[in-house]
């Protein structure tokens, strides 16, 4: 099976930089249409590696709770186990802006596209003045009606970790908490994807959508009820609690 799994793995490796290079060239045109933003490049480049993963890998996927994602402009809150979610979540939403690391911004290809489709990078040992970047970022997103993917840990978290979240999650629900709805997201994938794992296995991603955390909460309060969702409902998906 382990090697199935790595040639298997090693095939989609090859198609996850062709689909890069080919998508991305492509979509270069795009680079140069001056303000107007297209974000048919970014779903085109997640939609294909999703499926390739899904053909090539066997990594299928469940939504549940889609009935709780607005319209508009709004945060997801999600889990963070594994690249694919980086590469799904924005399938789910029209006009999808990522907090992101700033080292993303040099790949080739890749980083291209995302400036031009204003992902909000941050460079994350920045402190106070990454927050304002992020949100600086948020309020032009927000006014463009977009849908903020944030990941409150910050980085990729191994199945069974919950680390303090990063403070950018809370001041973005200060921020704009009570015109723009926050939605947390649990997830399993790194059950099937992990961190840094170059063979991956197949099996079915579950991604769960809950309803908007209510605004007006205080920052501790908020914190606590967006870990108890993400963290425990992930714990759940992997099969660390109580299903
Ligand atoms: C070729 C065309 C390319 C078009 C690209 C458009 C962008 C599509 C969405 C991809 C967004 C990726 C967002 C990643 C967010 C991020 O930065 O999360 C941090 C972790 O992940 C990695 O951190 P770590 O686990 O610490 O390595």
């Amino acid at each position: 099976m382990a090697v199935v799994s790595l040639l298997r793995s090693v095939v989609f490796n090859i198609f996850y930089v062709l689909w890069t290079i080919g998508v991305g060239s492509l979509g270069i045109p795009t680079l140069f249409v001056p303000g107007r933003r297209s974000f048919a490049v970014p779903h085109l480049w997640c939609r294909g590696l999703v499926w390739g993963a899904r053909i090539l890998l066997g990594i299928r996927w469940r939504v549940e709770g889609l009935e709780n994602l607005p319209q508009g402009a709004c945060i997801l809150a999600s889990k963070h186990q594994s690249a694919w979610e980086t590469l799904f979540l924005p399938m789910l939403v029209p006009k999808p802006v990522f907090v992101l690391k700033k080292e993303l911004l040099s790949i080739p290809f890749v980083g291209w596209h995302m400036a031009k489709t204003g992902m909000i990078a941050v460079d994350r040992k920045a402190g106070a003045s990454a927050m304002k970047t992020m949100l600086r970022g948020a309020d032009a997103a927000f006014a463009e009606g977009r849908q903020m993917i944030i990941f409150p840990e910050g980085t990729r978290v191994p199945v069974g970790e919950n680390p303090p979240f990063q403070p950018g999650i809370a001041a973005l629900y200060a921020r704009f908490g009570d015109h723009v709805p926050l939605v947390p997201v649990a997830l399993n994938s790194g059950l099937v994807w992990g961190r840094n794992s170059f063979v991956k296995s197949p099996g079915e991603v579950v991604v769960r959508i809950f309803p908007a955390i209510e605004p007006g909460l205080d920052k501790k309060v908020f914190t606590e009820r967006l870990q108890a969702v993400i963290n425990g409902e992930s714990a759940r998906l992997c099969g660390n609690g109580d299903s």
